[in-house]
């Protein structure tokens, strides 16, 4: 789009003798009157056109009113235009689902284009630079449609030629900050086209209980938390295995519980067996009754115990060969979550070579052999350098809490995961606003969702494991 602007060449006349003032004398063109008239009320119909093909409906809801008071005068006008906002506020009134559903967001998103987006468009794509001002005019990406969804703005945008989806990535930060969102999101839709996604508000901000236990058995997925759109964050962990990063305090503890309280009612009923490998001490000993001998705390005992899920995994992996191909959890063969509470402390930081060895070979030959056979690993880490974690691509899942630096948000979830808007570095690190807030990026799927998982207390644990030892319902 061009627009030209007046003045723009003076400013780039240049005087070599300083005393003296530069005398700016443009050409003047006498221009009939009539043209300019003729101008000017094209250019008034042109928007008119435009007005009424952009906004249908409003137009025709504000003009419809004018129209009837001048050919009937007003009290007809409001007999006969009445019925249909009254109609709109018994709708809203008697069914607010529908109404919000079918009406309401459409009114928001409508407001929301003109007073945020129009308003804030031209300024925001200069400062950020992602528009151009070029020979007095300005050269900016389309504003498409906006449209509303409970949590957020989508804003569709046609980017200028020779413009990357990587330039909207790196000013993320610029569209938020001027269109007064908390954050942006950039996905390509087709060629040349973007949707920018700004949440209006933000569910995860508010710690999230733990949910009640489920009622009936399910080896999966698990409902752990919530997604930024306010929607359940189910975590699949059977046919998969998952890698949980995040720095001290990010808050890997509450994965790893909540996905243990939704999986409890399968542990009950023999389709699920937790096996916990323990090597700080912390974390899962507060539930031990729930693991009963599958728990494993010094580094020996851990890779005896991984050794023997690799036996297991090998022994049904034989049963299985030319038999069924995927694995259904029954209580002969039950599905075997393999839980490892900081990882790193049983790999890199292993000073044993030979455990060290153990230990990293079982891990390897379950994450990449264990899924069709019903044994799966859930893995926390604090570090996800390559050093530290070498077979952190065996993981399909992964989860990014908050990190410490930008380059390990695209070590954990792959590469382009922050461009894509996984701002893990950015995760606020006082524990109420950002621990068990993260960012997910499922095998299936390239964008990563924002998720929050729930807070499972100690007093939490400490009720599951009671009432699970004495065989109760939590
Ligand atoms: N999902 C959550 N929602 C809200 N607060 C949480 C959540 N998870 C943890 N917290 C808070 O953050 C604190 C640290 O959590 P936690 O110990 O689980 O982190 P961590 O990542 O396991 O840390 P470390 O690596 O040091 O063990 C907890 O004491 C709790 O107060």
């Amino acid at each position: 789009m061009f627009k030209r602007l007046p003045g723009d060449e003076a400013r780039n006349l240049v005087t070599t003798t300083p005393d003296t003032a530069v005398v700016f004398r443009p050409a003047v063109i006498q221009t009939p009157a009539i043209l300019t008239l003729i101008i000017f009320a094209w250019r008034l119909l042109a928007g008119l056109i435009r007005l009424l093909w952009r906004h249908p409906v409003a137009m025709l809801a504000t003009l419809t009113p004018v129209v009837l008071t001048l050919l009937y005068g007003w009290q007809t006008a409001l007999l006969l235009t009445a019925p249909a906002p009254a109609g709109l506020a018994a709708w809203a009134l008697t069914h607010w689902t529908s109404f919000v559903r079918l009406i309401g967001w459409r009114l928001l998103a409508w407001w929301r284009l003109v007073w945020v987006y129009r308003r804030h468009w031209q300024p925001v794509m200069i400062v950020s630079g992602l528009g151009r001002h070029l020979w007095g005019r300005d050269y900016l990406p389309r504003l498409g449609k906006v449209t509303c969804t409970p949590w957020a703005d989508l804003v569709a945008v046609r980017m200028l030629k020779g413009q990357s989806v990587k330039d909207w990535a790196d000013r993320l930060d610029h569209l938020a900050q001027g269109f007064g969102s908390a954050s942006c999101r950039v996905a390509l839709s087709r060629g040349g086209r973007l949707t920018l996604t700004f949440p209006r508000h933000d569910p995860l901000a508010e710690r999230i209980p733990a949910l009640p236990v489920p009622d009936s058995p399910t080896a999966g997925p698990v409902e752990i938390g919530k997604q930024e759109d306010g929607r359940p964050w189910l975590l699949k962990v059977h046919g998969t295995h998952v890698l949980v990063a995040g720095a001290t305090g990010a808050g890997k503890g509450s994965i790893i519980w909540s996905a243990i309280r939704g999986l409890l009612p399968a542990v009950r009923a023999g389709l699920v067996e937790i096996w916990a490998l323990d090597p700080k001490l912390m974390e899962l000993s507060y539930g031990r009754a729930l693991f009963g001998d599958r728990y494993a705390a010094t580094p020996e005992d851990c890779a005896d115990l991984l050794d023997q899920a690799v036996s297991v995994m090998q022994k049904r992996a034989a049963r299985f060969a030319g038999i069924q191909r995927s694995h259904t959890p029954t209580v002969d063969d039950p599905f075997v979550l393999v839980v490892v509470d900081e990882v790193a402390f049983l790999t890199a930081y292993q000073s044993d070579r030979e455990l060290r060895r153990r230990i990293s070979a079982a891990l390897a030959t379950l994450t990449t052999q264990g899924r069709a056979v019903g044994v799966g690993v859930l893995a926390a880490l604090q570090d996800p350098r390559k050093e530290v974690m070498n077979i952190r691509n065996l993981f399909p899942d992964k989860i990014a809490l908050r990190l410490d630096e930008s380059e390990q948000v695209d070590m954990v979830l792959g590469d382009g995961a922050r461009d894509r808007g996984a701002l893990a570095d950015h995760i606020s690190p006082v524990p109420g606003l950002g621990a068990g807030v993260g960012y997910v990026r499922l095998e299936a799927s390239p964008d990563p969702i924002r998720v929050r998982a729930t807070y499972v207390s100690d007093t939490d644990i400490r009720a599951m494991a009671d009432a699970f030892a004495a065989g109760e319902d939590v």
